[in-house]
């Protein structure tokens, strides 16, 4: 039930049950469901808690104190959360009196004071009781643990983003990560409060010298070939909306952080993941890259860090990421030399202006494995008794003890992948038909794959909330 203290009652409409969802239930006043229409006109909202929670509203601020919490008797709350009583992963770190939202009369900022005992956070940091923190728009509200994200907060005035995005998402100010164009932000779509990435990309510069010497990124291709592509084990784009030199690519929410700090997780000791989660992660790469050159299209940058965890489990769904090297096989030849060296196929590396195959992925594949399987990558800069191009050229490969563990077929598999002469590497298809891929690892991959398809979308949220208002 939804408590007010100073609440605008119909003089003639009684309260009603409202029912969301299954256990969205929230008595609300038939005139609070709509904000900042005709019913509300001197009341003008100065921001909103937008609910990302199932069972949490989504409440229009008027009142410079606003107080949530569960409420008592003797605790007057203007928000009690009580839709969330069936939610007790989260009703039980609700306090009587969570949090109030103060704005200063004076200067007009607006600030969330703690009073719970088990804190509440803004942007993923504990506030804890009787602390305060000014409220930006975007900013993410959660009570008592990070992952317990309740309400985004958004102002009525902010800019920052074009209307186009905002229209259609809450663009929060919680990054999820840096790229050489720009930044990763947690959004929400506006329809029904699911998660999303929003990549926001600066189309004029690019921070990275290795970015720097490429041709401008194509962001444009980047959209199309994402547009193109559908499979588990690919992050999907859903939006791109582009204003002045800014880009806005709405994406997959994919939670778990890069396979690189899995690769490093200090847990496996650097002596890689071992053989049979390595197979399980194997499968779901090279299923990934064969649907992708089957579909016309060659990634031309895979590596550690453009494969993303669906959360932090051991056996996580991968999904490869970042079209922004991508091409279209079809439409032209490939010869830009392009990629992360390290990564880069002998005939990427020698730079001779041959046209090349997608088997360059393959090659690369090769080289995520072999760090996936040791810990260790197979070329590097800081192998000093040879240049890298050298050891890449010569293909040049060093099993040192981490291999112990690891069959024979196994080692076999990658350095038939990194093999130099591109006619002589398998292609995604063959590495697929093998007897290494029939094996118990990969069909656990492959079911969890589907078990992964039949869950809904990721999301934070409620697919339904109604919005509040308290004059
Ligand atoms: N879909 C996503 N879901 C969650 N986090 C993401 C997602 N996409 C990217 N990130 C985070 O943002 C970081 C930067 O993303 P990404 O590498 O795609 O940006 P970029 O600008 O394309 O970088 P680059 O310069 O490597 O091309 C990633 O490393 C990851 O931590």
């Amino acid at each position: 039930m939804v408590r007010g203290t100073k609440r605008r009652r119909s003089p003639v409409e009684k309260p009603k049950a409202v029912a969301l969802n299954r256990d969205d239930t929230i008595l609300v006043d038939e005139d609070d469901v709509a904000v900042g229409d005709s019913q509300c006109p001197s009341t003008k909202s100065y921001a909103r808690l937008v609910g990302i929670r199932r069972g949490v509203a989504t409440i229009d601020l008027t009142d410079d104190n606003f107080v949530c919490g569960r409420g008592s008797e003797d605790a007057t709350v203007n928000y009690n959360f009580s839709a969330l009583v069936h939610d007790a992963g989260l009703y039980r770190f609700i306090s009587k009196i969570q949090f109030a939202i103060n704005r200063d009369a004076d200067t007009r900022r607006v600030y969330l004071h703690d009073h719970s005992r088990n804190g509440t956070l803004v942007n993923q940091e504990m506030l804890g009781k009787g602390q305060s923190r000014e409220l930006n728009n975007g900013d993410l509200i959660s009570i008592g643990i990070p992952a317990l994200i309740i309400f985004v907060y958004e102002t009525a005035d902010d800019n920052q983003y074009p209307e186009e995005l905002v229209r259609k998402y809450h663009v929060t100010t919680h990054s999820l990560g840096k790229g050489g164009f720009g930044k990763v932000l947690l959004g929400y779509k506006r329809s029904d409060r699911s998660v999303v990435a929003i990549k926001c990309l600066n189309t004029q510069y690019s921070t990275r010298c290795s970015r720097a010497i490429a041709k401008a990124r194509d962001i444009r291709n980047e959209v199309e070939v994402m547009k193109k592509l559908s499979h588990p084990n690919i992050v999907a784009i859903y939006d791109w909306i582009t204003v002045s030199k800014y880009s806005y690519m709405v994406i997959e929410y994919v939670g778990g952080g890069e396979f690189f700090s899995k690769v490093v997780d200090s847990k496996y000791q650097r002596m890689g993941l071992g053989e049979s989660l390595g197979k399980y992660f194997a499968y779901q790469l090279i299923d990934a890259v064969m649907y992708l050159h089957s579909v016309g299209i060659c990634h031309r940058d895979i590596k550690p860090e453009n494969i993303l965890c669906t959360d932090k489990s051991e056996r996580c769904i991968l999904k490869l990421t970042d079209f922004g090297m991508a091409k279209t096989t079809a439409m032209s030849k490939m010869k830009t030399r392009c990629g992360t060296p390290s990564y880069n196929a002998p005939e990427i590396v020698a730079n001779e202006g041959v046209e090349y195959t997608p088997k360059v992925d393959i090659w690369s594949l090769g080289c995520v494995l072999f760090i996936t399987f040791s810990g260790y990558p197979p070329f590097s800069e800081e192998y000093t008794d040879m240049s890298m191009e050298n050891q890449v050229m010569k293909g040049r490969l060093v099993f040192h003890s981490q291999w112990r563990h690891i069959t024979l077929e196994t080692q076999n598999m990658i350095k038939w992948m990194l093999t130099v002469e591109p006619t002589n590497r398998p292609s995604a298809v063959e590495l697929m038909s093998t007897e290494w891929m029939k094996c118990a690892d990969c069909r656990t991959a492959k079911q969890d794959i589907a078990k992964s398809l039949a869950k809904p979308v990721a999301r934070f949220c409620a697919t339904t909330t109604k919005m509040i208002s308290f004059p």
